[in-house]
């Protein structure tokens, strides 16, 4: 059982409050999409408004990578959506960062540095031994209770997703609270379900097929996007050199095994693309699997218009519809017709679940809505689709017991 908001008594509590606003980021190191923060403003600013003491802790990009920046612009934004000032220091768990959240008082926030500017936040550990990191034992002494909301992390083992809930009483924010009430409750919606996993991450997204086919969850799995492609050769189809080289080159030559194998044994409910779209001269041209190989050079890089027909008449007996991956390159305006189509199509499924970072950002790019449910995570929707256990969570489950609230 978790605790939420519902259970803290808030006023006069330091709280940090972990949240996921790991975004894109412009070439000036600034934010370039406040949707993650967006998402999170409920949770702050009903913290705020019950005289709570807020510290915010988030990581953002990976150690080397080109979005691994401060979360100063981070806090100007998010002073602006929650309409009052929130202050920003460059440290996480020092002696600056303890001055700044023991100098907080009822109704404000803090923004704490980036967490993975610290070596130990990049790493994963069992939750006792999480507790014992330099970020723990940092911020413990100056924090009365802690708030993940950070869904979108919550497959990570990492010290302030597992080890600051060992040591402190903890809750679950309300991102965290709906995204767990939607995606852990799959079982109970109304069949005929249909699964459609498209997108890049070939692996997750085949263990994903396996765990739901197995389980009897899934009426249909419908394939698009890249692992469309690596069922496709599975399948024994000719996609050519360029897409055999890009599924090599991600180092998802190993899955095309897989999927023939989950082909072998559940092929009658898992859908292929019957068409895809390449780039020949400049344009979109689509090819029948049955006129492939492409030509050189050309790639698969979306489904085509007969794939959307025969996905669209499967998803019209549909009562519930999950869908994670973009079904092609959608950041190309040649290749975002499948995307959109097929995402469009979905919306009139009575119950409709997206998950994914980039499919979220994909369907507002495209203007697509109408959702019952878009989850903030990319892998730790996956990982919760196949019902296994998300260390955040469970550090959450596991947590200090805490007074009830007194209203
Ligand atoms: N046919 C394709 N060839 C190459 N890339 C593709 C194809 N279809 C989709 N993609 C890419 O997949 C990426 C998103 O996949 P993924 O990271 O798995 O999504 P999410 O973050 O929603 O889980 C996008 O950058 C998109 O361009
Ligand atoms: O963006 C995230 O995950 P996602 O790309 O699966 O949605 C989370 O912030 C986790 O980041 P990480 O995958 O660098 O640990």
């Amino acid at each position: 059982m978790i605790a939420t908001l519902d259970d803290l008594d808030v006023e006069g509590t330091t709280v940090g409050v972990r949240v996921d606003v790991n975004s894109p980021i412009d070439d000036d190191d600034t934010l370039a999409d406040d949707a993650r923060l967006r998402a999170h403003v409920d949770t702050l600013a009903e913290l705020l408004e019950r005289d709570g003491r807020v510290a915010v802790l988030a990581h953002q990009g990976r150690p080397g990578g080109d979005e691994f920046v401060s979360l100063e612009s981070h806090a100007e934004r998010l002073s602006e959506l929650l309409g009052q000032p929130v202050d920003y220091v460059d440290a996480t768990f020092t002696d600056a960062a303890r001055e700044a959240v023991r100098d907080l008082e009822d109704g404000d926030c803090v923004v704490l540095e980036n967490t993975r500017f610290y070596s130990e936040e990049y790493m994963e550990f069992e939750p006792e031994r999480a507790a014992r990191t330099h970020l723990v034992e940092g911020l413990e002494p100056v924090l009365d209770a802690y708030v993940n909301d950070a869904f979108a992390a919550a497959h990570r083992s990492q010290p302030s997703l597992v080890g600051l809930p060992t040591v402190l009483p903890s809750y679950a924010g309300r991102v965290m609270e709906s995204e767990l009430d939607v995606l852990g409750s799959i079982e109970e919606t109304d069949e005929p379900r249909v699964y459609v996993l498209g997108g890049a991450k070939v692996s997750d997204s085949i263990d994903v097929a396996w765990s739901v086919l197995e389980k009897g969850l899934a009426d249909h799995v419908l394939t698009a996007g890249v692992v469309g492609n690596v069922f496709l050769i599975a399948d024994g189809v000719d996609l050519g050199d360029a897409s055999s080289d890009f599924i090599y080159d991600q180092g998802y030559w190993d899955e095309i095994d897989r999927a023939a194998d989950l082909l072998d044994a559940h092929g009658d409910r898992i859908a292929l693309p019957r068409d895809v779209a390449v780039d020949r001269d400049g344009g979109r041209h689509e090819l029948g699997v049955n006129a492939l190989p492409p030509g050189d050079g050309e790639s698969a890089m979306d489904i085509g218009g007969s794939t959307l027909e025969y996905y669209r008449r499967v998803l019209e007996d549909a009562e519930t519809v999950i869908l994670n991956g973009p079904a092609g390159v959608f950041e190309d305006d040649r290749f975002e017709t499948g995307t959109r189509q097929l995402y469009d199509a979905a919306t009139d499924i009575p119950t409709s679940i997206v998950g994914g970072g980039d499919t979220a950002s994909a369907l507002r790019q495209l203007g697509v809505e109408g959702f019952s449910h878009v989850s903030t995570g990319g892998g730790a929707a996956l990982r919760m689709l196949t019902a296994e256990s998300l260390p955040a969570v469970t550090a959450l489950e596991n947590a200090p017991q805490q007074p009830a609230a007194d209203d």
